[in-house]
């Protein structure tokens, strides 16, 4: 991709790049397992869990790993349990990264049409838009169970691609993981990755987006 890049549509994933998710997450991962009478995973595990959905987040919280799969059962017990406590403070303790306020300013300010793309449930994604102070800067909202696949599936971008009647070569997907980037090569989308988000603990350069920012505030240079 040639730099400045002049996007006509923006897509940006919530947790990792707007929002740091995780405190809240794992607090709740943690009264889970409390609740399952199992050991606490702690912040730093979940961390690295955090990215295919809330479901997956819970399975690897039961077998303690990023791969493989839970018991059946097991996850049948534990995931309402989460649910239940993840409604109640999905915005307790998550906070916008710093330059996130100012970085939307400038991509609306610039005239792009802005949709956020999460593989987090719409119950839960659109509470914490709206408690973070930043729904309004989205013309379009998918969550991880609004379409029949999420990330890495290219689907959610082609389909906000269509709804706003946008080529995609000329969108861009603003995103913190390998996932971002897969959906975002599959639908021929740009791709922006912040350093500072979860990508399963490993770092975001391996996985060869077209650039890799530190702050929302470098896009200025960047995007024309
Ligand atoms: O795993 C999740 O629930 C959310 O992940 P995402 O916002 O980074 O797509
Ligand atoms: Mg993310």
């Amino acid at each position: 991709m040639q730099f400045p890049f002049r996007p006509s549509m923006v897509l940006i994933d919530l947790d990792g790049t707007l929002v740091d998710s995780v405190p809240d997450l794992s607090a709740c991962i943690d009264t889970m397992m409390a609740r399952l009478g199992r050991p606490p995973c702690g912040e730093a595990a979940v961390r690295q869990w955090v990215g295919n959905g809330v479901e997956r987040l819970v399975a690897r919280a039961l077998i303690g790993a990023l791969d493989g799969e839970p018991d059946a059962a097991d996850l049948e017990r534990a995931l309402p349990i989460f649910l239940d406590l993840y409604a109640e403070q999905v915005s307790a303790r998550s906070v916008l990264y710093p330059g996130v306020r100012e970085g939307l300013d400038l991509l609306c300010g610039r005239g792009y049409r802005l949709g956020c793309v999460t593989n987090k449930a719409a119950r839960f994604t659109e509470p914490l838009l709206q408690a973070v102070g930043i729904r309004k800067a989205f013309e379009l909202v998918i969550g991880g169970d609004t379409l029949p696949e999420k990330k890495p599936s290219p689907l959610p971008l082609l389909h906000a691609a269509e709804h706003f009647g946008i080529e995609p070569a000329a969108s861009l997907m603003l995103g913190d993981s390998v996932s971002d980037v897969r959906a975002a090569r599959a639908a021929g989308f740009g791709i922006i990755c912040v350093s500072y988000g979860y990508n399963h603990g490993d770092d975001i350069r391996h996985a060869e987006p077209d650039a890799v920012i530190d702050a929302f505030p470098e896009l200025g240079e960047l995007l024309a």
